[in-house]
């Protein structure tokens, strides 16, 4: 049976805090009156048995109990599906079954099940869940993250391989990127002697590197890009995609989307987007204006927060790890010599520095249990019958610290990776950041570039460090929650410029 217990937990796992449970407790009061009986019918229901959706099939869960525990208080849960999700599997196992509502979800956190889901079925387990959130704010799911597995979806994917993100049009890119790390690099520099808010400048280092690649044009200059209030509505995207709505669980009840304010939250957040990208034309291309707006808003959703918090967290890392932080600075120093500005084609010399991507990835992946699949078809994974339309979680956070694939799984150690050939790509199922398979990132070769670049530069021109008192026990690694996650505070810093013409 799914238990209240079970529907708490549901609520918790997808952010509905004690905050809003609490600003919002009369609804929540009037709301239970009506809607006590009918909760009651849907949740009263064996999850073992049905499957709804018109079929009958046996779900063999995995072993263990099925009754699922309350862990830890409501909201830490809530903000944090990842560690959540992660104590569960260290519970039953690395796939498990949750009976989210009326929707059946699995969960995934091992190498080995991740490739026999993004190989073996990665047709099957190609589609997507149409949540609320994503046709509210990607033109009814019309762009390439959360359309559904068909032709249309193909169509669009091949826009981006080919032609938005192809090798040729990424390396035609590389002056903005260049253009943008000069002006990063002088905004840290700003700040001297005093203390740098590093990541406000990163964040709007990876926002204007996306507008000049989408727009073709900078919006940085002349406080265009602030005066349309990009960096904030960005946020409240990743929190409204990788937030709770009724409907996403109980499909019957999504009316109640407009009653608790969730539908016009979206509809606000949505709208200046809207607005902003009217201003550009189609020009002979054959889909229709909003089908041209879901995919340039992608870019922006999907490349500026991933690009973001890898650079926030990267050096929010080495700043606690000051042996990696020394071994990257001398590696790039040795091979630059009196060169002030990195280069592109500097970048394939910087062994270490590439190790040192790598493990961000494997322990801060920005997606950290990337976007929900939905099976199209009746499949088994690891012996255990999954119906169709069933909801596939990759617990990519737990896969890059499970100590059956990685030695001292917690620690930040680059070095691993400089005695072994694993990589992000898509082959080595340990370490998936960018997803694999269909669905994974069309733009791995983009955001490496980005990041790599951007973080090579910051490390050559400046030395880190803390602000004095302040010391890496004292650092908040709380995240923000949403679709991707980056840490809550910001990573306050004082630099010292190693060349003299810097300032
Ligand atoms: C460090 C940088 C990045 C990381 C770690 C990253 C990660 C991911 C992940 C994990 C997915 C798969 C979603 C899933 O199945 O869960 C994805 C999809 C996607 N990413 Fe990225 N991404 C990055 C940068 C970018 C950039 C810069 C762009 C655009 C310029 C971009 C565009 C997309 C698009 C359009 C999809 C949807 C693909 C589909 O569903 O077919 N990403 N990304």
């Amino acid at each position: 049976k799914v238990t209240v217990e079970q529907w708490w937990y549901t609520l918790a796992v997808h952010q509905v805090s004690m905050e809003s449970l609490q600003s919002n407790l009369p609804f929540f009061l009037v709301a239970a009156i009506f809607l006590l009986p009918l909760l009651y019918s849907l949740l009263i229901k064996n999850p073992n048995e049905t499957q709804g959706h018109g079929k009958s099939k046996k779900l063999h869960l995995p072993p263990g109990p099925t009754r699922l525990p309350i862990i830890g208080n409501l909201h830490q849960l809530g903000n944090s599906p990842h560690l959540s999700l992660s104590r569960l599997s260290e519970k039953f196992g690395a796939i498990f079954y949750l009976q989210l509502g009326h929707i059946p979800t699995v969960i995934v956190s091992s190498a080995r099940l991740a490739k026999e889901v993004m190989t073996t079925h990665d047709l099957t387990l190609s589609s997507r869940p149409q949540l609320y959130s994503a046709k509210h704010l990607f033109y009814n799911c019309t762009d390439v993250a959360f359309a559904p597995y068909g032709a249309y979806w193909r169509h669009l994917r091949n826009i981006y391989i080919l032609e938005l993100l192809s090798a040729k049009r990424v390396q035609s890119f590389s002056f903005i990127r260049e253009k943008q790390v000069a002006r990063l690099i002088n905004r840290v520099a700003a700040s001297y002697p005093g203390t740098t808010n590093l990541t406000k400048i990163l964040g709007l280092y990876s926002n204007d590197v996306l507008c000049e690649a989408a727009f073709g044009r900078d919006f940085s200059e002349g406080g265009e890009y602030d005066q349309h209030g990009f960096q904030k509505m960005l946020e409240e995207y990743q929190i409204l995609l990788g937030g709770f709505s009724v409907g996403d669980y109980f499909p019957s009840m999504e009316w109640m989307n407009t009653l608790t304010g969730m539908k016009s939250r979206l509809v606000k957040t949505f709208r200046p987007f809207d607005h902003f990208f009217n201003k550009g034309g189609t020009h002979g291309i054959a889909l229709t204006m909003d089908n041209i707006k879901a995919v340039i808003l992608n870019m922006f959703a999907a490349g500026t927060d991933t690009t973001f918090i890898t650079l926030d967290w990267g050096m929010t890392e080495l700043v606690m790890n000051r042996k990696a932080m020394k071994k990257v600075q001398t590696e790039i120093r040795n091979f630059m010599g009196e060169r002030t500005v990195v280069l592109e084609s500097n970048l394939p010399q910087l062994h270490y520095l590439k190790a040192v991507i790598k493990e961000i990835f494997r322990l801060h992946p920005p997606a950290p249990i990337l976007v929900p699949r939905e099976s199209m078809e009746d499949v088994v994974i690891d012996g255990y019958d999954i119906p169709t339309k069933t909801r596939i979680f990759i617990n990519v956070w737990a896969i890059g610290r499970d100590p059956e694939s990685w030695e001292n799984p917690h620690e930040y150690e680059p070095e691993r990776f400089m005695r072994s050939s694993i990589d992000f790509r898509g082959q080595d199922f340990e370490l998936i950041p960018f997803d694999a398979g269909r669905r994974s990132c069309p733009a791995i070769t983009f955001g490496i570039a980005t990041v790599e670049l951007a973080l090579a530069q910051l490390l050559h021109s400046f030395d880190w460090k803390l602000p004095p008192g302040i010391e890496t026990k004292d650092l908040d690694m709380t995240e923000v929650f949403g679709i991707s996650m980056h840490r809550v505070s910001n990573l306050i810093v004082v630099t010292k410029p190693h060349f003299t013409n810097i300032i």
